[in-house]
């Protein structure tokens, strides 16, 4: 399929019901359309700020990836002028988060693409919503689990939230016992005839899009900024393309967060909108910081398989990535029965996991395509763990002398990195870390 153009032609939004439907055409000599419908939580009595509205004009565009990557056309035209800031978001979001599709379909103009805006707007006026409640969005892992707890400890009365809750989100709420509003997000059922047909396919920033789902739902329920729990790997990108990074997880990382973040007070005004508490944080630390929580043991699931939107039934499927991965970061933190109780799975016991591991580990291949931290947190966590359990050993038999250096315990479990973290919030994970 040859596609010209990408346009975005309206979007419309009923306040009655919470449902925003955002249109889509892909031109070109067999155009298509597309519409997704994003259902937001309604608030009791309150009217609909035009900061709401803003932010929906970025909604609009963002989401606009998934149609995108159809047809990859050489242009996209954004629908409105829009500040500066926006403009280069639009353009990150194309380029940086369609990066992984782009590198896996050799589709290398996507990273040269400039968003093209029909001109310059001037910025909005500032909206203070910095002392407001915040909205935490839980994805069901063990990360944001860490930041509504943090944020609760320190009497924020945090809100948690999600965007199509599956059942494990529901029970992570659930077990949190806070009231959890959710919007629902509907892409359009075409997308999947055509993946059926063949349509080139492959992964989005899907963060970026929850991201101003979130925005949206705070601003719209009156309250604070969003706090997600994007942790600092995950800025690192998986390989280097073509002179590009790419970056499964670009839409989580710091780079991603701060054009998101003027991009919102640009055009909506919000002054405080969004930030990751746990940004100078490695997976690893964060892993100690949830094993404090035992209160979520038998629902935590950060295991990529149970969010496919076709099978939401499952927890860890024990033989993946990204379980392998936060099996070895919880290890070090807690009991191999509570471990092994919270997975289902023993998977220091088989055998089979060893390859895997090794990637991990930085012996073999690139870093996966997932969410998963640095070779050297892996380093670091097998170093922390000195029991003879049969994949264990033969990790430390396979691991060359030379790799050790790398495992400098210190600095993996030491908060660094650029963050956006406000100074009330700083000094609150300050405290929890303490
Ligand atoms: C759950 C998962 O990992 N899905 C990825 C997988 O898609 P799959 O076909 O196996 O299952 P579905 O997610 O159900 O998707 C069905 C089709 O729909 C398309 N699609 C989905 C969501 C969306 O917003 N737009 C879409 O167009 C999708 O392409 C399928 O055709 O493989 C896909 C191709 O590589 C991935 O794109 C799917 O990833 C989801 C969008 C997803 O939610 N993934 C997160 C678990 C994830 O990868 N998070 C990253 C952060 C990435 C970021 O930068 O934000 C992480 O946690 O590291
Ligand atoms: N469905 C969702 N709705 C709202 N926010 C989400 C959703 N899925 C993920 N997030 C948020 O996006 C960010 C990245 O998601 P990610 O899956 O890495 O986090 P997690 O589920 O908390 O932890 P883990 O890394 O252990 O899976 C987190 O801040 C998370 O809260």
């Amino acid at each position: 399929m040859q596609f010209e153009v990408m346009r975005f032609p309206s979007y419309a939004f009923d306040p009655q019901t919470g449902v925003a439907t955002f249109d889509y055409a892909l031109e070109g000599p067999e155009p298509l359309a597309f519409t997704e419908t994003i259902t937001f939580p309604v608030p009791a009595g309150r009217a609909v700020p035009e900061a709401f509205h803003r932010v929906l004009d970025l909604l609009h565009v963002v989401a606009g990836v998934s149609y995108y990557k159809v047809g990859a056309p050489p242009r996209v035209v954004a629908p409105r002028p829009v500040p500066p800031a926006v403009a280069d978001f639009f353009t990150a979001v194309y380029t940086h988060g369609l990066a992984e599709y782009a590198y896996r379909n050799q589709l290398a103009h996507v990273l040269d693409l400039t968003v093209e805006v029909p001109g310059v707007a001037s910025a909005a006026e500032p909206v203070d919503n910095s002392q407001g409640r915040p909205l935490s969005a839980v994805g069901g892992g063990k990360d944001s689990i860490v930041t509504l707890e943090i944020l609760r400890a320190a009497g924020l009365d945090p809100v948690p939230f999600s965007v199509n809750p599956n059942p494990v989100i529901k029970a992570v709420n659930a077990a949190s016992g806070l009231a959890a509003p959710a919007a629902r997000r509907q892409l359009d059922p075409r997308l999947f005839e055509l993946n059926k047909a063949g349509a080139l396919n492959g992964h989005i920033p899907v963060t970026a899009i929850n991201s101003l789902i979130a925005i949206a739902t705070a601003v719209w329920h009156g309250l604070g900024p969003v706090v997600m729990s994007n942790e600092r790997s995950a800025s690192d990108p998986n390989l280097i393309w073509n002179g590009h990074e790419i970056n499964h997880q670009w839409s989580k990382g710091v780079a991603a967060e701060g054009l998101l973040r003027a991009a919102v007070t640009a055009h909506a005004g919000l002054t405080e909108p969004y930030f990751s508490l746990l940004r100078s944080l490695s997976e690893l630390h964060i892993a100690q910081l949830f094993a404090r929580h035992t209160a979520y043991d038998d629902v935590v699931t950060s295991c990529n398989k149970a969010f496919k939107l076709h099978d939401p039934t499952v927890r860890w499927c024990g033989d993946c990535p990204k379980c392998r991965f936060v099996f070895l970061a919880m290890a070090p933190a807690m009991e191999r029965s509570r471990l092994t109780h919270i997975f289902g799975h023993d998977l220091f016991a088989d055998p089979a996991q060893v390859p895997g591991f090794l990637e991990l580990l930085g012996i073999d291949a690139h870093k996966p395509f997932e969410c998963v931290g640095e070779v050297e947190e892996s380093l670091v966590a097998l170093s922390m763990l000195d029991d003879d359990a049969p994949v264990l050993v033969a990790l430390r038999a396979a691991v060359p002398p030379t790799a050790w250096a790398a495992a400098d315990r210190e600095a993996v479990l030491a908060p660094a990195g650029r963050t956006y973290v406000p100074e009330a919030y700083a000094k609150i994970l300050d405290a929890a870390l303490a």
